[in-house]
């Protein structure tokens, strides 16, 4: 999260397979699609795009709600970017609903292509291990692991949704089962 650190080349990159230089700020967010298939079933993505600046953060919070899951994106030539991490998390966990399960997030480490690292793999995989947080280092320019990374959190997300369907049912199983003695002490 934070400006420029590559989320917009990352969604580009996944969703049309381009990539460029020019850097071009989003403002406030912009919506894109894609249709992929997972374990056989037909999913279509609807992933927001948010613009990192600060002007735009109440603005981007406001869209957390409702998110099945969420990516969260540094750049490893940026120190501050990779610090800004908790604080986003925390603005996310505070606008989503808690579920049975903890709310799914990838992390990626951006830019790997460049030489200019100040973010090592091990700093951002303690990180992420500590938060329990799949990590995946990737290069939105030269299309390094995002597939990868998209796929890890849309299978947590649906894995996510199953087992609250799962949760929820046990919950009224739950009810009938406790009616039961109650019709049977009527019975007698
Ligand atoms: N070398 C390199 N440059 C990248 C990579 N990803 C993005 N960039 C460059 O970084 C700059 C910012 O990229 P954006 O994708 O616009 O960043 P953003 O996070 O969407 O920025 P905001 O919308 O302002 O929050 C652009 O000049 C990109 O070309 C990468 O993997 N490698
Ligand atoms: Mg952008």
């Amino acid at each position: 999260m934070g400006r420029s650190v590559g989320k917009t080349s990352l969604l580009t990159q996944y969703v049309k397979n381009t990539f460029t230089e020019d850097y071009r700020t989003t403002l406030g967010a912009s919506i894109l699609t894609k249709q992929i298939t997972v374990d056989d079933k037909a999913v279509k993505l609807q992933i927001w795009d948010t613009g990192g600046q600060e002007r735009f953060r109440a603005l981007v919070s406001s869209f957390f709600k409702g998110s099945d899951g969420c990516m969260l994106a540094f750049d490893v030539t940026d120190t501050d970017s990779f610090y800004a991490l908790e604080d986003w998390r925390q603005e996310i966990l505070s606008q989503t609903r808690p579920g049975p399960q903890q709310f799914p997030f990838v992390v990626l480490g951006n830019k790997i292509d460049l030489t200019s690292r100040q973010v090592s793999s091990a700093q951002a995989e303690d990180w992420c291990q500590d938060k329990n947080i799949p990590y995946f280092e990737v290069s939105a320019k030269c299309n390094v692991n995002v597939d990868q990374a998209f796929r890890r959190l849309v299978r947590d997300a649906l894995l996510q949704d199953s087992e609250a369907k799962d949760y929820y049912l046990t919950d009224s199983v739950t009810l009938r089962h406790n009616q039961t003695p109650d019709k049977r002490s009527c019975d007698c």
